[in-house]
């Protein structure tokens, strides 16, 4: 492959990437080759300039609408001190889960006013730590809650100020796994039993707690705006019912869910479009009610670090079943990433040590003139934040009816339609496995690769999101570094787990 920048068809460049003269895959300037050597592996490399422009574009998308905004980053998708800490810089308020993501964020140095707690099971621990902290909101999920959280406030003789979360019985279109806002669903107030409007009725019994809005999330992973303005057509109704009621409503929170690329079957809404649907929808549904148009909040978690993050193995031992396919082991797997496992998510990958015959033709590449069926073009490239890549000058495309098929159709596609281009290719199509003792222990079903050999790093793409944060030590296996890439310098944030970590808790019986 000629060395240059990277480019996902259809989907702009793919954040600094860039293939080196020596055939390596390079991230922020960093010979990921280079770095998994430095840092061993599996090793999660993020993009961190990518991820401030990913922010930027949608801080500039919500700033084009006419609506006031306010984005928190959802930190349930990767939260470690480091990426709190980088969030907040670029402008973002948290969305905390838990006690630990709460503490997390507190380390990082983000003040509590900034922060704001979900959960449908609070704890009185978590709950009085946030009370006590000063947190900036309690997205309250139920009426158990609500009772309890009154009696923290009490006790700790603090107001708060909270918002409802209500299941709008709005259903996304995504794996049902991650889909929150149907009725059948163990998140919020339901709306269609009017449970909502009997929460709403009930709040004058507790007067240390302030409600300003109202929340609901319909789900994650999400290409299409209609789900987020069913919703607030039906928000927007409650909210005037909360207002008629005086309640001191401001804010609706529409959650977060915008879907990012995995693979090229995905088609990501560049974020204007999430706010042009929710703007109109808003606007009319506040005409339609006769209220103000409130605050609108957001709470993205993938796309801000999904497509940034990449994930590093070292190739180990293969096998074939012949006749049914060759299974290639890395040294991770579902431990470092369990979204196959959980939702059947599928992911594209390369060899990052042999890029010259990484899916030759499936990397679009810039800069320098490629030959057969590439040619120059000059356009605008942006991702789905809306953010124009660095690199939107000069970018090499291939022609449209020679576009490789990826994702479902896996390696067959590739290589019957990629024509001549992939004559004489090497590539083939392998099962990328894990090292746990589990055959659900699959990284990528379908992935096209030239022939692995023991010793080549494997970069999985678009691991940034609900990897590191869903990661486990299942059979032991420590956790994967996290290193941030900028500029050429690489910054461990999260340092690799040890077997010695493994027993720490341990206590023995003898
Ligand atoms: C309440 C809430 N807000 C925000 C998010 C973030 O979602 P996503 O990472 O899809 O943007 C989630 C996760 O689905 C969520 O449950
Ligand atoms: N963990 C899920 C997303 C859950 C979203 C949180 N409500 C995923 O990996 O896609």
């Amino acid at each position: 492959m000629a060395p240059g920048v990277l480019e996902w068809p259809g989907h702009g460049t793919w954040g600094t990437m860039e293939v080196l003269d020596n055939q390596h895959l390079s991230i922020g300037g960093c010979d990921v080759v280079e770095l998994a050597n430095q840092f061993g592996t599996p090793l999660f490399v993020y993009d961190v300039e990518w991820v401030r422009q990913r922010i930027r574009g949608i801080l500039q998308a919500v700033k084009r609408s006419n609506l006031n905004v306010r984005v928190s980053y959802a930190s349930k998708a990767f939260c470690t001190v480091a990426v709190c800490q980088l969030v907040h810089e670029e402008g973002l308020g948290l969305d905390v889960v838990s006690g630990g993501e709460l503490y997390t964020a507190l380390q990082a140095g983000v003040p509590a006013s900034d922060i704001h707690l979900h959960g449908n099971n609070k704890s009185w621990a978590e709950l009085e730590f946030a009370v006590s902290s000063g947190i900036g909101l309690i997205i309250v999920d139920n009426f158990v809650e609500l009772d309890m959280l009154s009696e923290v406030a009490d006790k700790l003789e603090k107001d708060v100020s909270i918002l409802l979360r209500i299941s709008p019985g709005v259903e996304a279109h995504t794996h049902e796994f991650i889909s929150t806002g149907q009725q059948d669903s163990k998140f919020g107030f339901d709306l269609e039993s009017g449970q909502a409007e009997d929460v709403l009725t009930q709040l004058g019994d507790y007067p240390r707690l302030h409600c300003v809005g109202l929340h609901s999330h319909i789900g994650s992973q999400i290409f299409e705006p209609q789900g987020f303005t069913a919703a607030v057509f039906r928000m927007v109704e409650l909210y005037r019912d909360g207002l008629a009621l005086g309640l001191p409503l401001k804010i609706l929170n529409l959650g977060g869910g915008f879907g990012i690329r995995y693979t090229s079957g995905d088609r990501p809404l560049a974020f204007d479009v999430y706010m042009d649907a929710i703007e109109t929808a808003l606007t009319e549904a506040c005409r339609r009610q006769g209220v103000q148009v409130p605050e609108v909040w957001l709470e993205p978690g993938r796309v801000i670090v999904g497509p940034p993050g990449t994930t590093l193995y070292t190739v180990g031992t293969q096998k074939s079943v012949p006749g049914v396919r060759n299974y290639v082991s890395v040294d991770g797997g579902m431990t470092d990433n369990p979204r196959l496992a959980l939702y059947g998510a599928k992911y594209e990958a390369v060899l990052a040590n042999r890029m010259d015959e990484a899916w030759g033709n499936h990397w679009l590449r810039g800069g320098v003139e490629g030959s057969g069926s590439t040619k120059l073009v000059n356009r605008p490239l942006r991702d789905e934040t809306g953010v124009p890549t660095p690199h939107e000058a000069k970018t090499l495309v291939l022609h449209a009816n020679k576009m490789p098929v990826m994702g479902d159709t896996g390696v067959n596609g590739v290589l019957d339609n990629a024509h001549g281009q992939s004559e004489g290719s090497s590539l083939e199509r392998w099962s990328v496995a894990g090292k746990c003792c589990e055959s659900g222990d699959m990284l990528i079903w379908d992935a096209t690769l030239p022939h692995p050999k023991q010793g080549d790093v494997l970069a999985v793409f678009s691991t940034g999101a609900y990897n590191y944060s869903m990661a486990s030590n299942y059979n032991r296996n420590p956790k994967p570094a996290v290193v941030f890439v900028e500029n050429g310098n690489p910054t461990v944030v999260v340092e690799r787990e040890t077997w010695a970590d493994m027993v720490r808790q341990d206590r023995p019986l003898y």
